[in-house]
């Protein structure tokens, strides 16, 4: 196993690089095991689509993409907590259901405040291109 515990190691472009693998990595696992994330994915691919169908503002390109980063910031730590309390305690646990309820629940709270922003943003003009 490797020490991890070398606070004082001086800077590295190689080390700095492979961080970036491994975000890298950690996306490629949330993505292929959180069905959650494929809805996010679906929806971040239908929200950008509609941003450049309806052109919107930059600003409103600020918004949509705050709200996206949001989702899938708040789905990445919900994910790694629930991997870290399955390594925990794979049983049935009530202080793990708690733990996972509530980073479930932040995830919630992204998730509805992204499609009010989405709604803000992208409805008006979607109406305008109705009518
Ligand atoms: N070890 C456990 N002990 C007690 N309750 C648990 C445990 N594991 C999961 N739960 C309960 O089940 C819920 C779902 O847990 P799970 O780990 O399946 O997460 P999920 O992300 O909601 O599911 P999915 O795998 O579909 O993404 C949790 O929010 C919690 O209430």
């Amino acid at each position: 196993m490797h020490d991890r515990s070398n606070c004082n190691a001086s800077f590295s472009l190689r080390a700095r690089l492979a961080s970036l693998g491994y975000a890298w990595r950690g996306l490629y696992l949330m993505g292929a095991r959180e069905h959650n994330a494929w809805v996010h994915l679906a929806a971040s691919i239908a929200v950008v689509g509609g941003g450049l169908v309806l052109n919107v503002s930059a600003r409103d390109w600020c918004a949509l993409l705050l709200a996206m980063a949001l989702v899938w910031l708040a789905e990445a730590f919900n994910t790694a907590i629930e991997a870290l309390c399955d390594r925990v305690e794979p049983r049935f646990d009530e202080a793990i259901r708690s733990i996972k309820d509530i980073a479930a629940g932040g995830v919630l709270i992204a998730a509805v405040a992204a499609a009010a922003i989405g709604f803000m943003t992208l409805g008006p003009p979607f109406l305008v291109l109705l009518t």
